[in-house]
């Protein structure tokens, strides 16, 4: 079967169970936003996935193949980590050479043009990178390198608000292109809300939601109107915050809105993601 699929996956760290019990497929040609808290256990999953650690139970495949040291299945997968994997007098030029030796396939045309977009010089050594700069040599050689999975581990750290958005329009670009799975990890969860087709939410080691994007944000609404209107409507429902400005109240609701329940007054809108994923990340909230 084609996709990642990750079978009853744990890890323990000294005492401390990171991934508890994981079970996961990431198919193919879709991008997923692997969204958790700090130490949720997303860093762990990807290092997993592409042996930079090796699970205490469970196993995962890739493409049908175990991902545990197999370099066949290990080639189909492209990690861009928040380590830098390459020795720091590697020059970029040289780090998209041999990306494309390893994984058998690289654009080095299109890295060069990524290269002028970001005013990032090729010839430069990694250490000679500032951090924005660090982050972006790794997102050109995820964005370029030819595997049907991309693991983007925070990539647009570091990233000003520029250079994020050229990062996400390339890659809807590449991705419109030449569809294959990203996997996008990241805290910016607003900004990729656009991007993503699937979300994955990890808490406390474990998978609490695995649904399309669309899905995820329907079961959550957003009402807004005069104060006074809007405590009078939200009274009783299932609220989850709201914003005052002003005499005007803002307020995000669980559940499906009833439109024809909705008074004159009332302004009815989607949820943000960001929203949501508060309310299902915070330690009281969200039961799955
Ligand atoms: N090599 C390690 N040794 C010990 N503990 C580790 C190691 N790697 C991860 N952990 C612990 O495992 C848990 C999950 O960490 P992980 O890095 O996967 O989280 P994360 O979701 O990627 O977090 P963040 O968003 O902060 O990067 C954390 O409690 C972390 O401290």
């Amino acid at each position: 079967m084609n996709g990642i699929e990750i079978r009853g996956v744990s890890k323990s760290f000294a005492g401390l169970r990171a991934l508890d019990d994981i079970t996961l497929t990431l198919g193919e040609g879709m991008i997923y936003g692997l969204l958790g808290r700090n130490g949720a256990g997303k860093s762990t999953l990807l290092n997993l996935i592409t042996n930079r650690l090796f699970p205490d139970e469970g196993e995962i495949f890739i493409n049908g193949e175990p991902a545990a040291e197999n370099d066949r299945a290990q080639s189909l997968v492209y990690l861009m980590g928040e380590k830098d994997y390459y020795p720091d007098a590697m020059r970029v030029r040289d780090v998209f050479r041999w990306t494309g030796n390893f994984y058998g396939g690289f654009d080095l045309e299109r890295a060069g043009e990524f290269c002028e977009l970001f005013g990032l010089d090729q010839t430069k050594k990694i250490q000679q990178l500032s951090t924005g700069y660090r982050s972006i040599y790794k997102i050109i050689t995820a964005l370029c390198v030819d595997v049907p999975y991309v693991l983007l581990d925070e990539p647009v750290l570091g990233l000003d608000a520029n250079h994020r958005e050229l990062f996400y329009k390339l890659l809807i670009e590449q991705y419109a292109a030449e569809p294959r799975t990203f996997v996008l990890s990241t805290h910016l969860i607003e900004e990729i809300a656009a991007l993503i087709e699937q979300i994955v939410v990890i808490k406390n080691g474990r998978i609490i939601r695995d649904e399309s994007c669309e899905s995820l944000l329907a079961s959550g609404y957003t009402v807004a109107g005069k104060a006074g209107d809007v405590d009078r409507f939200i009274e009783g429902k299932n609220v989850i915050g709201t914003d005052t400005l002003g005499g005007l109240k803002t307020a995000y609701l669980l559940g499906r809105p009833n439109r024809d329940e909705v008074p004159q007054g009332i302004e009815l809108s989607r949820i943000d993601l960001q929203k949501l994923f508060i309310e299902l990340t915070n330690e009281q909230g969200a039961k799955k």
